[in-house]
């Protein structure tokens, strides 16, 4: 039985105040509302990793997530966040390879490579988004596509090594955006990357894999997204910054 998982990532949202208001009310809900088989994620902006993971360690069993980090150990790279960095403050999971960083600051399925490598090593789990636009969606590229981001960051890794990666499929034209992918359009993806999987690494570690959903996930559809035999969750962004969307998410299994 594969985990399922519900992350939020907040991206570049909320104060410090806001945050802890917001880390408090999830976990006062998640413990009165939520049973045990769902394993909750917070991946929070860099600054408040350590106030947040206080709130979660001493009161909950959510994890701590991180949404980015650079691909060398250490040295001169003026404002960069290194893995062992988000390691020694209690970081367990880090998304490497959304979409807005590879927009926004060019990240290749190359240099993601040196990223999952690097979260690995550090004991922490990536949660490895991949994705296409609207554009290769028409052009029917898309499966191939997505397939290749797998192939090109991640299929280098030695199945042990894979065994603590997490997927999340996010159609880019989805995200932020309103317009969420149906729930045949998701299942359909997902299972054409489990099959990827598959093929590289053999059947139990594909179906071991979490591969989760996101783009527009709100309380409205998550069920029927989380229905679908091959969505194993969500990566959430904009209703995970409303305690109470979030948690209708969640319980949506
Ligand atoms: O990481 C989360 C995704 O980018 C989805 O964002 P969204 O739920 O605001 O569409």
């Amino acid at each position: 039985m594969r985990q399922k998982i519900v992350a939020g990532n907040w991206k570049m949202n909320k104060t410090r105040d806001e945050a802890l208001a917001l880390t408090s009310e999830i976990v006062n809900m998640v413990r009165d509302e939520v049973r045990g088989d769902v394993q909750v994620v917070v991946c929070v902006p860099f600054v408040y990793l350590t106030s947040v993971g206080k709130l979660l360690e001493t009161q909950s069993n959510i994890s701590l997530g991180a949404q980015n980090c650079h691909q060398k150990a250490s040295g001169a790279f003026t404002g960069e966040i290194s893995a062992a960095m988000l390691q020694s403050v209690g970081t367990q999971y880090v998304i490497l390879g959304h979409s807005e960083r590879r927009q926004y600051f060019g990240e290749s399925n190359e240099l993601l490579k040196d990223k999952v490598n690097i979260v690995l090593e550090n004991g922490m789990k990536p949660i490895f988004c991949c994705g296409e636009t609207l554009e290769q969606r028409e052009q029917g590229i898309h499966f191939d596509l997505v397939c290749s981001q797998l192939t090109e960051s991640l299929f280098h890794l030695t199945p042990e090594q894979f065994a603590n990666v997490v997927i999340a499929y996010e159609p880019i034209w989805a995200i932020g955006t309103g317009k969420t992918a149906t729930s045949d359009q998701a299942q359909e993806m997902h299972a054409k990357l489990r099959a990827h999987i598959a093929s590289k690494y053999g059947a139990a570690v594909a179906d071991a894999t979490s591969i989760l959903y996101g783009g527009s996930a709100n309380p409205g559809n998550a069920r029927e997204l989380f229905g679908q035999s091959d969505v194993d969750g969500g990566l959430i962004g904009g209703a995970s910054l409303k305690s109470r969307d979030f948690l209708d998410i969640i319980k949506s299994f």
